[in-house]
């Protein structure tokens, strides 16, 4: 019986998966699928790698449901698909590592504890993908669980990137830059080697588009600076966050408008971005199919961020040679790519329209400076690398961790 990986991304509206059969140093997909809907009427899909539907199943009522009882139809059509229980581990995507996790850790109590601290710096994920953890413990107690940070890849960003212009007290207390989409940044960075290798060496921006946005500009495959910060609202404008603000507008919002730190919260992470420019929707393709002008102004708003924030990081790098699109605006939607790389002529950016239509991987022509690619992220095929890896190092069996610990006390 193969043993398998299966990796969660728990978030607050979904928990999506993978399932990989753990092979001797390399991992293949068995299935992809989602827990969709959650919080209105949940339903689970597993598919299979060519996308064929496997199992599909819904709730029947809609009902607040836990993260136990939202896991428990993905565990046991697991056991069932592999025909028995076969689970080496479970990798986890958890957005915040922290000043302390700066690379994949088995998760025990004294590891949960620590995450559990950074939940206020990352409000809209950090529980989510916590509560997926401690609903396998449940579950399946005994089965290895790993963490897998999106800011450990850029935890070896230059000091001064990492910097903020706050007194020493508060930076000594661990407010930093820190950036996230960390887990497709390193994806990326090893397929642009695969891809060009010569310019994965090169001064590299990357652009991971998706309902949380964020640049990183990368020489020789390593994070030399990224526009997300000390939290994942900060640098470009996104589905509902705002990305970089006026810190004077937080302030405003609470002694002026009155808004109490919740308000303010909700605010900043639900309420702005595409779907607070617009009011219609956070949805790039709702967007890009309106014919409401405010859909145009919030689309007009996020590209001018993107635009500008590249050239800051192009400064940061001290020029260009590669600029990278992924995740679901970044490897779909044409025409905000062509729009980017348009307002980025003065840099030697030259899209290739036809190239960029056909979502091509190399989209710049022959003549442009910059090269340009299309490359598709895939944040679960990392997490259970890393989470194959880890275990692979730890040498099966598992001994028994944390969670059986305190559940025999
Ligand atoms: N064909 C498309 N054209 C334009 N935008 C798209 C397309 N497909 C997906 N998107 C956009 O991608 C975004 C979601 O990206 P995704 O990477 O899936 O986000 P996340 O993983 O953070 O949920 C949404 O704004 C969605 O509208
Ligand atoms: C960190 C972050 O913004 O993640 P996501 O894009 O999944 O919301
Ligand atoms: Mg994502």
């Amino acid at each position: 019986m193969p043993k398998a990986i299966l990796t969660l991304n728990a978030g607050s509206s979904s928990i999506k998966f993978a399932l990989y059969e753990l092979g001797g140093s390399t991992q293949r997909l068995l299935s992809r699928g989602a827990i969709e809907g959650i919080g209105e009427t949940p339903r689970f899909t597993a598919r299979a790698p060519d996308a064929t539907v496997l199992e599909s199943y819904a709730w029947q009522h809609q009902a607040a449901r836990s993260h136990e009882e939202l896991l428990q139809p993905l565990l046991v059509w697991i056991t069932n698909h592999l025909g028995g229980e076969a689970l080496a581990g479970v990798g986890h995507r958890v957005v915040h590592g922290g000043p302390l996790f700066h690379r994949p850790v088995r998760i025990d109590e004294t590891v949960l504890t620590a995450l559990e601290r950074l939940v206020p710096l990352a409000p809209l994920h950090q529980p989510h993908n916590l509560a997926a953890v401690k609903a396998v413990a449940r579950l399946r107690p005994g089965l290895p669980q790993v963490a897998c940070f999106d800011t450990a890849f850029h935890h070896e960003m230059p000091a001064v990137a990492r910097g903020l212009p706050l007194p020493r007290t508060y930076t000594a207390a661990g407010l930093r830059r820190y950036g996230f989409h960390g887990i497709s940044y390193e994806y990326l960075a090893g397929r642009l080697r695969l891809l060009a290798p010569t310019l994965a060496k090169g001064r590299v921006i990357m652009a991971h588009l998706g309902n949380g946005a964020s640049l990183c500009a990368l020489r020789n495959g390593r994070s030399i600076d990224t526009t997300m910060s000390f939290t994942a609202l900060d640098g470009l404008m996104m589905g509902t966050r705002c990305g970089s603000i006026d810190a004077g507008v937080v302030l405003y919002l609470q002694q002026t408008c009155g808004l109490d730190v919740a308000a303010v919260e909700r605010t900043l992470y639900h309420d702005s971005g595409l779907l607070g420019v617009s009011g219609i929707s956070n949805d790039m393709r709702a967007l890009l199919q309106s014919q409401d002008p405010r859909a145009r102004e919030a689309i007009d708003l996020f590209v001018y961020r993107i635009v500008k924030e590249i050239g800051a990081l192009a400064s940061a790098l001290g020029g260009l040679d590669a600029l990278v699109f992924s995740a679901g605006i970044g490897e779909h939607a044409a025409s905000i790519r062509s729009e980017v790389c348009d307002a980025l002529a003065w840099l030697g950016v030259e899209c290739d329209g036809l190239a960029n239509d056909r979502h091509e991987a190399l989209i710049s022509t022959s003549h442009s400076v910059v090269r340009v690619l299309v490359i598709g992220t895939d944040e679960e095929a990392m997490i259970a690398a890393h989470t194959a890896e880890l275990l692979r190092k730890q040498s099966l069996p598992y001994p028994n961790h944390g969670f059986e610990e305190r559940r025999a006390s």
